[in-house]
């Protein structure tokens, strides 16, 4: 047998194609059209299962059998006829159910779901047949749905819970923050969250609301069911009627109107809930992420900042005690800072308050100012403390203090700067020269052809920077100044002289200033010349040769014959290497002024030490109360250079006046700062006259002691023997000074000389005087420097005083006043009187009464009272500055020419701190 198509098998069995294709579809086989192709074996089931027809067709079956095939064919149609009738039945039944069901729900549901309920309900009364099965099947249904409903309440409520207690957690967590934030308006993240939650919240609550009154309706509906009975569908028919207007019950769960009954909206609402919840719960989680991850970089921020915080601070109270200032003052946030010479207007600017509130305070204390005007110092201070504001006035000095901080890597290796000092005559000036010689003769061609205060001398590639002013009076000058300029000492020993006077105060201002000493043991060449009794007296001083181990270098030199004049220079750069000095030459260049002058063609000039940056043409300098353009610099050889780098003495020219030695000078990028710095200098310096820093004094050592400022005690000490400053010493030395250090920066035998009051000045020392008195116009330095002289006559009592001022218990002091002082120009010897001394009255008003002393080259020879003052013949009872007098002095006859009478009154004076 073989495949063929549908048209040929029709033709076989005498049929249409469509007969056989309604066959084929009959039997399930597969055929679409009359051309399609029937494969081997369904032709085969065609030709089984058609083969009685056709015989029938064809008469060929039996009768029987044909009775038996018209049989089964009825029983099948009726079989066929009985299953769609039970099919239909079982199909309308279950309908007649579900609508008797939805029916029933529309009473209790809502008017969406009663509308569906009406319209089902006109199909149940159409089709009223309802059979046993399907009252079972809705009862089913209906036990299922109370049971969901249950579960549903049942999970609502427990949400409700959830959602009331993690809103009561929220509520507080909000609170807290808000009232966190007052404080730290940095908490930005959680911020920005709030309202994100907020927005959830909101929704959430009004579902939770909706969801609770939904529930209340139900009760109550509940409740009202039996009363309200038939009357519930014609309501439901009127509220339809009467449009939205009668459903506003049901309304008010806009989220919930699609929703068909009561069951499905709670587990909408549940879902909703969920799915609220779980958004808050996602958003909350993404809030505290964000919130931790920025607490985490606040952290680490804040930690970083209080670093930086912690290291300002460090600086600036470093800075504030270089400064001379109170660190608490100037670290005091709520300090505010006014620079002098604010206006009314700047004033209240910085304080932030009214200037008319200003204005009006300022009227009260009587001044009347404007806001332009300028305040002073005391009204800031007084207005401020009367707003109750901390202020601080910084002037422009301060405004401009510089604390420079230079890196290790910055600081390149610079050459050392040199003073040379000595006694009267030692050669000072002659070594100098032969230093300047030796480095000239050695460098290139030229010569010093200017002299400018300071010399450069090489020697190799190394060089060294001589100040020109030998001697300890000029260098104490200049550090009393506080100009500390000097690197080295060398202090030139005449080797035929020994140790003088004035080699014992050099050393003395070398050790004060802590400058270490070179020892040129000079005029070796000279017969008598005992270079080792030099070295063998300097030991008493403390200067010891490192041969004999000390620290001090000594060469033998001579200046006039020029001898190991290299030595020198080369022991000088060996203890440059050992302070290994060191400066940044890239910044802006300040030191110091060393000398200054006018010169007639060319203007203020001054010699500047530079000690710090490098110093340009064009610059734009400060130089004590002068100021000015750099127009020109010129160096030690006169020749106009380009630069001046860390120890290099240059001139500048274009000063606008002509500034002191010892000025710190200083390069500043803006001329108005630069002038308002010098003119603010000019203005103190013209106030110093009137008011001069107060140095040490015994009066103020406890109260110094006190406060933590002051541990070290000063002294210099002058005697009329030598014998006195060694008691001193030991007492001293004997004198618990756990709290108090007692430091002899110098002492020496004869009068208190200006240099005295000098170093005192320079190194915040008090003068201590055994029968010696302050010579030349030392007095009025000390008066003009505010240094305290304390003049004793035993030393116990310098002791006592000490002690005294020491532990705050300085008995009433007592005060002698000086009167008027005599020049004994003559002397008569008067028989039976005694010596009358011929003498002239230089100051003051001496009289009869007076306490005198006698000073013969400032030391006290005698104390005691006048036997005599005449006027010519005449008593008098005083006499006045500018007329002569004969004295006689009771007591004592010994007067000679060139002594002083000094007069003076005793007068105590109670203590005041
Ligand atoms: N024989 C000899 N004489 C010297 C030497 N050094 C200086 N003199 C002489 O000592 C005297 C004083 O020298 P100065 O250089 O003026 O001494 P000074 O220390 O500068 O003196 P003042 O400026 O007065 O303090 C001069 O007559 C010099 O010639 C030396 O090495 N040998």
């Amino acid at each position: 047998m073989a495949s063929m198509r549908v048209h040929e098998l029709a033709k076989e069995f005498n049929m249409s194609s469509k007969d056989m294709l309604d066959k084929l579809h009959e039997m399930k086989i597969t055929a679409k059209s009359h051309a399609s192709m029937l494969a081997e074996s369904d032709v085969e089931k065609v030709r089984q299962n058609l083969s009685p027809e056709i015989k029938e067709r064809a008469g060929e079956l039996p009768a029987e059998e044909a009775k038996q095939l018209a049989e089964e064919r009825a029983e099948a149609k009726r079989q066929q006829a009985e299953a769609e009738r039970a099919r239909r039945e079982a199909v309308e039944q279950e309908r007649a159910a579900r609508e008797a069901e939805r029916a029933k729900r529309a009473e209790e549901g809502g008017p969406a779901a009663k509308h569906a309920a009406k319209a089902q309900a006109k199909k149940v009364t159409n089709n009223p047949f309802e059979s046993l099965a399907s009252q079972i099947e809705s009862e089913k249904e209906r036990v299922a749905r109370e049971a969901a409903e249950r579960k549903a309440r049942a999970r609502a409520a427990a949400m409700a819970k959830e959602v009331a207690k993690k809103q009561a957690v929220e509520e507080a967590l909000r609170n807290r923050n808000s009232k966190g934030s007052a404080h730290k308006p940095a908490a930005a993240a959680p911020k920005r969250q709030a309202p994100v939650l907020g927005a959830r919240k909101s929704s959430f609550d009004s579902l939770l609301s909706q969801i609770e009154s939904e529930k209340q309706r139900i009760e109550k509906q509940k409740a009202e069911q039996p009363a309200r009975g038939a009357d519930a569908n014609k309501q439901q028919r009127g509220a339809r009627k009467h449009g939205k207007k009668g459903m506003h019950v049901e309304q008010h769960v806009p989220e919930l109107e699609q929703q068909a009954s009561g069951e499905d909206r709670y587990a909408q609402m549940a879902v909703k809930a969920e799915e609220l919840q779980r958004d808050k719960v996602l958003a909350e989680a993404r809030a505290a992420v964000a919130a931790a991850n920025s607490h985490e970089g606040e952290g680490r921020r804040k930690k970083r900042k209080q670093k930086r915080e912690a290291e300002a601070r460090e600086r600036m109270e470093m800075e504030a005690i270089e400064r001379g200032l109170d660190p608490s003052l100037v670290l005091d946030d709520s300090v505010v800072e006014i620079p002098q010479g604010s206006t009314v207007a700047k004033f209240a600017e910085l304080l932030g308050v009214q200037p008319n509130d200003v204005i009006k305070r300022l009227f009260m204390l009587g001044q009347v100012l404007t806001l332009t005007q300028s305040m002073s110092d005391e009204l800031v201070e007084l207005i401020a403390d009367d707003m109750g504001r901390k202020v601080r006035v910084v002037s422009p000095e301060e405004e401009f203090a510089i604390v420079y901080h230079d890196s290790d890597e910055d600081l390149k290796p610079r050459p050392p700067v040199v003073t040379v000092m000595g006694h009267v005559d030692h050669g000072k000036t002659s070594l100098l020269d032969a230093i300047r010689h030796t480095g000239v003769a050695e460098g290139e061609a030229g010569g010093i052809t200017q002299h400018i205060g300071a010399s450069v001398v090489r020697i190799g590639d190394r060089q060294i920077t001589f100040i020109d002013t030998p001697g300890h009076e000029a260098f104490t000058a200049m550090r009393a100044r506080g100009a500390q300029v000097t690197d080295v000492i060398v202090l030139v020993v005449a080797s035929d002289d020994g140790v003088m006077p004035q080699t014992i105060e050099a050393i003395n201002h070398a050790k004060a200033a802590n400058v270490p000493i070179v020892v040129a043991v000079n005029k070796i060449d000279k017969p008598g010349a005992n270079p080792d009794r030099v070295r063998q007296e300097l030991v008493e001083y403390g200067v010891i040769p490192e041969d004999w181990g000390g620290q001090n270098m000594f060469v033998n030199v001579s200046a006039k014959k020029k001898l190991h004049i290299d030595d020198l220079l080369e022991t000088i750069l060996l203890q440059a290497d050992v302070l290994e000095l060191r400066a940044n030459p890239d910044a802006l260049a300040s030191g110091f002024v060393i000398e200054a002058n006018l010169d007639k063609g060319r203007g203020p000039v001054a010699t500047v030490l530079v000690q710090r940056g490098t110093l340009h043409p064009g610059d734009t300098v400060v130089a004590g109360t002068s100021y000015g353009r750099v127009r020109a610099l010129v160096d030690p050889r006169g020749q106009h250079v380009e630069g001046a780098a860390p120890s290099y003495p240059v001139e500048i020219l274009g000063l606008n006046s002509v500034p002191v030695a010892g000025d710190e000078f200083r390069v500043f990028e803006d001329e108005r700062d630069a002038r308002k710095l010098a003119e603010e200098r000019a203005l103190r310096a013209r106030l110093a006259e009137q008011e001069t820093k107060s140095h040490m004094n015994l009066d103020d050592l406890f109260n110094r002691i006190e406060e933590g400022k002051q541990t070290d005690l000063n002294l210099i000490v002058k005697a009329d023997v030598q014998g006195s400053i060694e008691a001193l010493r030991d007492a001293f030395n004997k004198m618990d000074q756990s709290e108090v250090k007692i430091n002899i920066v110098h002492s020496a035998v004869g009068g208190i000389t200006e240099t005295d009051v000098t170093l005192a000045a320079a190194s915040d020392a008090i003068i201590i005087g055994f029968n010696v008195r302050p010579t030349g116009k030392s007095k009025q330095q000390a008066e003009k420097e505010k240094v305290d002289i304390r003049l004793y006559r035993v030393i116990y009592q310098a002791i006592e005083d000490i002690n005294a001022a020491r532990v705050g218990l300085l008995k009433p002091e007592i005060v002698e006043e000086d009167t008027g002082t005599a020049e004994v120009r003559e002397t008569f010897k008067v028989p039976k009187v005694g010596t009358i001394a011929g003498c002239y009255i230089t100051d003051g008003e001496l009289h009869r009464d007076d306490k005198i002393r006698l000073v013969r080259e400032g030391t006290v020879i005698f104390e005691g009272e006048l036997a005599s003052l005449k006027r010519f013949k005449d008593d008098v009872k005083a006499v006045k500055q500018g007329y002569e007098c004969g004295i006689g002095i009771a007591g004592y006859q010994d007067l000679k020419v060139g002594d002083t009478i000094e007069g003076y009154t005793i007068k105590e004076v109670e203590r005041t701190e």
